[in-house]
């Protein structure tokens, strides 16, 4: 099923496989449709109060920018850790409150996080670019804007906030998308994490041919979370993983790019036990919130989680 959006994405040609236009009259169908059809609103309002060259100007004076990927794949730990700071989410209300980001990201840096991830979405996920910026003063590992990117004036947001890496999620951007918003990523220094749930999305994102100059920059992240349906099953890394493997063993199958990307398994993981799961199967990076962020000390829980297997 693809996702419909309300107005198409400016200065690019929009490809159908991914877009469908949706009447203003209609209602969305799942809970990532209803994201995106409010970011789009949100976005619009958010260049009316800050214009394209303003942002510019504050992208120019942000802090210089980390390297993510290397933070990650040089981690000293067998499995590396992107901890989340996450106040609330649509599949599980609030998680925590009170809730003081500086204080949760300097508890992962403490707990051995390589990196942190931060949801700025306010509407779903009660999360503010505020909190980014925040962070960026009081931590030094580097930073994923865990954000719905519709637009590259969100990926300027990001950077202009102080972000070293941003979230692209397959499923909700086209192939012409992906490829542009992955070009801007790699001018503006910082890092991309391709989030994907099926095969199919895997394949498209291979299929890249901006993969190449952005070598080094870019992560895949499987999200073991269906976000139409909220299931959560591990087994999504396993499968993605084997298709992965399938894919760059076959020349022409699909993997344009001889380079092995680093794979970040997401969503739903708790416990030592699935942590050592992941690790069985190949995964060398995984990015929790849930799990660490719901803990009266959510560094003490990174590191328990860490040192566990
Ligand atoms: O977390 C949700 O409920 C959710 C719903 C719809 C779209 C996205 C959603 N989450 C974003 C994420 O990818 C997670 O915050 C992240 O992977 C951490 O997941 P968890 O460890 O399960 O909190």
């Amino acid at each position: 099923m693809s996702i419909r959006r309300r107005s198409p994405a400016p200065a690019i040609v929009v490809a159908s496989q991914v877009y469908q236009s949706a009447s203003s009259e209609a209602k969305p169908r799942h809970i990532l449709e209803e994201i995106v059809w409010h970011k789009e609103q949100e976005v619009e309002r958010q260049r009316q109060q800050v214009p394209l060259k303003q942002l510019q100007q504050q992208v120019a004076q942000a802090p210089p920018t980390r390297d993510f990927v290397a933070a990650l794949t040089q981690s000293p730990h067998p499995v590396s850790l992107i901890a989340e700071v996450k106040k609330a989410s649509p599949s599980r209300g609030i998680l925590r409150d009170p809730f003081d980001p500086v204080a949760i990201a300097r508890s992962y840096v403490a707990g051995g996080a390589s990196c942190l991830s931060v949801l700025t979405d306010e509407r779903f996920f009660q999360g503010s670019g505020e909190y980014l910026r925040q962070i960026r003063q009081a931590v030094e590992i580097p930073l994923l804007c865990k954000e719905f990117i519709l637009y590259p004036y969100q990926i300027l947001w990001a950077r202009s906030l102080g972000a070293d890496a941003v979230l692209l999620i397959a499923a909700i951007l086209s192939d012409t998308d992906l490829g542009y918003f992955l070009k801007l990523i790699v001018q503006l220094g910082m890092a991309a994490l391709l989030e994907v749930h099926t095969p199919q999305e895997l394949q498209r994102i291979l299929q890249l041919p901006q993969l190449e100059e952005a070598k080094g920059r870019v992560l895949i992240g499987i999200n073991n979370r269906d976000l139409k349906t909220f299931t959560v099953d591990l087994n999504t890394t396993r499968r993605l993983l084997a298709t992965y493997r399938d894919l760059l063993a076959v020349p022409g199958s699909g993997a344009a790019h001889p380079h092995v990307l680093p794979v970040v398994s997401e969503s739903g993981i708790y416990t030592a036990a699935d942590l050592q799961q992941l690790r069985d199967w190949g995964v060398r990076s995984v990015l929790v919130g849930e799990a660490l962020v719901k803990q009266p000390d959510p560094g003490q829980a990174a590191r328990h989680l860490l040192s566990s297997h």
